[in-house]
């Protein structure tokens, strides 16, 4: 993880004072309807810029600047706080965690030898008051020292009952939120009613807390993080949760009837060392996109009371807590087109077409959309902006329209009536549609893919060209393609005989293409383009990739076990294509292969695979020496756009001359990347290596390297 993000550049007083006003804004909108114009981030950079400016031009801080304070900006309610709720300071990496915590314990003058760590919930503070184990009232935040009374809530708020367990006067603390499923609820509602949606679940959540005359009610859901006493309360009950750790007080809460995290896959635990701190928060972190829910970052506290109560409160935040704050999972970006394309089971679905916008450490440009119903349901627009959340590996996905910041000029996304391959009907009959010649359809993709450049390159074979064909009944699948006769493709319309002829010199030139490129061109599941690479140098021949049971196919690096079974599987039901592309004399070796002679020890590998699986990069170890294999046991990236010698490669065969190079091409920067290949325009992909210290050479540079090899 990494340091503080970066912020907005505030030239001079006037650009300040419009920060100022637009941080401002946002954050009204943001604690109030949700309806702010930023994302987090933009927000965050912003204040973070005014932050800059402040510190540099102390004379010129603006009374009104939200820095400093909770919540810069919120609707202040009249409802006082019996104890201020504030914010939480934000470290954004192991190293800022180590610091404060350090400062702490000096502050202490002992260590802390208990931390409670709990996921960061992003929803809306609120304050539960229960008397007599009722539920009385509900307070927000407000600006931490007043909030406004949102008790017309209770009743629509899962997670809080309204009779405790025990008759108890007392103040739970917690987040509101919608659930990913009450989010789907509360935008068909809006939806059935005004035919617009909500943003996100946040914004949802922000506004559905504070409206009062909506004719359709939205569920929430409380997540408690703290009971307060009232201070004035003296009874034994309240001197007892005074002085419980914060873990047992959250054990407490619960066994009131009171949802906590505790009953999420992400639930509170207590760590003695701030190793096992980090542990759980990197473990949080990996589980966040599977969370049914939204979290922004894990909070660690002092679990001892007697550590917090030391410790105490600045203005803004307790000293005793902290945010690790995860990046941001959703931004505001707008989509300009929205794409069709059959998928190899026939369903149709539409992928949109953003703004580029960087999320969560890389650049999306595309994000699915599922299928119509989704585009109606949400009741999307072409130039409309759009909330986009993408979290770890998971595929971007567009959330719903920002309808707020609507211009007036968003248009109806256009709807195809045809199958987007092969022009034939549409099955709409279901939620998700269909080509009605079902995987019939994707023959000509699938003809199509195999011909493809990186694959087989056949250069000549139009889509168009492809259906004749199969229109013809010449061909039924791509290995068919190679026992075309001249007679035959002379016979087809618009097909002279220099085209035919040349598609024959190209079919003919493709039997020789190596075996990672006839192996890609099957187009089995989860093999793209290095890793069949990875496979037909592991293998070295299609027998021994047929002969392999899932055991052996595993050890591939990146298959693992259960992608293993589906490619033996597939290749079982490939077995007759495969057979005629052996009839028709296409390579079914990769040149240069030998067996794994000894077992090579590769960092990047998994450490506990077997040994004597030759699982490894084949770095044709002795002969032919280093002079063959100048990138002999390197990681090496690519980036930007390629000039000189490497100019017309593509990304795949840049790879593929970094793997015959003895190379392991990646695709991302890490501490294990010995070479980043950095051309024009090269991104954050470059900022990382040189933060890494990792070497960076330039295209020529590279050409150098690989020489012979071009
Ligand atoms: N998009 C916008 O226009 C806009 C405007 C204002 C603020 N914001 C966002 O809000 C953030 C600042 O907001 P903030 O001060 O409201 O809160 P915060 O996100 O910085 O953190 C404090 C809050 O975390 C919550 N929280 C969640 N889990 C908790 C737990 N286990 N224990 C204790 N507290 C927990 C509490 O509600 C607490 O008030 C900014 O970083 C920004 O991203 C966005
Ligand atoms: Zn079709």
């Amino acid at each position: 993880m990494t340091d503080a993000p970066p912020s907005t550049l505030l030239a001079d007083q006037t650009a300040y004072a419009e920060a100022v006003q637009l941080a401002l804004d946002a954050a009204a909108a943001y604690y109030g309807d949700g309806t702010s114009a930023l994302d987090d981030d933009a927000y965050d950079r912003l204040v973070r810029g005014i932050q800059a400016y402040e510190a540099e031009h102390p004379g010129e801080v603006l009374p009104e600047s939200p820095t400093g304070k909770v919540a810069g900006g919120a609707v202040v309610g009249d409802v006082p706080h019996t104890v201020p709720m504030l914010s939480l300071d934000n470290v954004f990496g192991a190293d800022q965690l180590a610091d404060w915590a350090a400062s702490l314990e000096r502050r202490l003058g002992r260590p802390v030898s208990a931390w409670s760590v709990e996921p960061k919930l992003d929803g809306l503070a609120i304050a539960a008051r229960y008397r007599g184990g009722r539920l009385a009232q509900l307070v927000t935040r407000g600006d931490g020292t007043a909030g406004e009374d949102v008790s017309h809530a209770i009743g629509t708020v899962v997670g809080l009952p309204s009779r405790l367990a025990e008759p108890v006067t007392v103040e739970l603390r917690g987040e509101v939120m919608m659930t990913a499923e009450q989010f789907e609820q509360a935008c068909a509602k809006r939806q059935a009613h005004d035919g617009t949606t909500f943003a996100n679940p946040r914004s949802a959540a922000a506004g559905t807390l504070r409206a009062q005359d909506r004719p359709y009610v939205c569920e929430l859901t409380f997540f408690g993080y703290g009971a307060l006493p009232h201070p004035g309360d003296d009874s034994e009950a309240a001197a007892r949760l005074r002085e419980l750790p914060h873990s047992e007080v959250m054990a407490w809460v619960a066994a009131q009837g009171v949802r906590t995290p505790a009953v999420t896959e992400v639930g509170g635990i207590v760590a003695t060392t701030l190793e096992q701190v980090q542990e759980r928060v990197e473990q949080i972190a990996a589980r966040r996109a599977g969370l049914p829910f939204g979290i922004d970052g894990i909070v660690i506290k002092c679990d001892l009371a007697a550590d917090q109560a030391q410790a105490g409160f600045g203005t803004r935040a307790p000293r005793w807590a902290v945010a690790y704050k995860l990046p941001a999972t959703e931004k505001i970006t707008r989509l300009v087109g929205v794409e069709w394309n059959t998928g190899r089971t026939g369903v149709i679905a539409p992928r949109a077409v953003l703004e580029p916008v960087e999320l969560d450490g890389s650049v999306v440009t595309y994000a699915t959309l599922h299928n119509a119903s989704d585009i109606a349901r949400r009741g999307l627009m072409l130039g409309d902006h759009v909330t986009v959340y993408k979290a770890g590996d998971v595929i971007p996905r567009v959330e719903a329209p920002v309808v707020h910041l609507r211009t007036g000029d968003e248009r109806p996304i256009p709807i195809p009536e045809v199958c987007p391959t092969c022009g034939d009907a549409i099955d709409a009959s279901q939620e998700r549609w269909r080509c009605v010649r079902g995987r019939a359809c994707r023959i000509i993709a699938s003809i199509g893919y195999a011909a493809g450049r990186d694959q087989l390159d056949i250069e000549g074979l139009a889509e168009k060209r492809i259906r004749q064909m199969l229109d013809a009944g010449m061909i039924g699948d791509f290995a068919d393609l190679f026992f075309l006769t001249r007679e035959q493709l002379l016979s087809l319309e618009r097909m002279g005989s220099t085209s035919t002829d040349n598609l024959l010199a190209a079919i003919e030139r493709a039997k020789s293409q190596p075996l990672s490129r006839v192996f890609c061109a099957l187009g089995v599941r989860g093999t793209g383009r290095s890793m069949s690479r990875r496979i037909a140098r592991h293998f070295g021949s299609m027998d021994a990739i047929r002969a392999a049971d899932a055991e052996a196919i595993e050890v591939v690096e990146g298959i693992g076990p259960k992608k293993a079974p589906s490619v033996v599987a597939e290749l079982v039901e490939l077995a007759p294509l495969i057979d005629k592309l052996v009839a028709a004399g296409v390579t079914m070796t990769e040149p240069g292969w030998r067996p794994p002679a000894l077992p090579v020890t590769d960092a990047d590998s998994d450490p506990g695979s077997d040994p004597g699986s030759g699982s490894d990069v084949q770095e044709a170890p002795g002969a032919g020496g280093t002079s063959g294999s100048p990138l002999a046991g390197m990681s090496v990236v690519v980036t930007g756009s390629m000039s000189g010698a490497l100019e017309a490669l593509t990304r795949n065969e840049m790879n593929e001359l970094i793997e015959r190079a003895g190379g392991k091409a990646s695709s991302s920067v890490s501490k294990k990347t010995s070479l980043l290949v950095a051309g024009e325009n090269a991104g954050s992909k470059r900022a990382k290596a040189e933060s890494l210290g990792v070497r960076i050479v330039g295209p020529e540079e590279f050409a150098g390297l690989v020489g012979d090899l071009l």
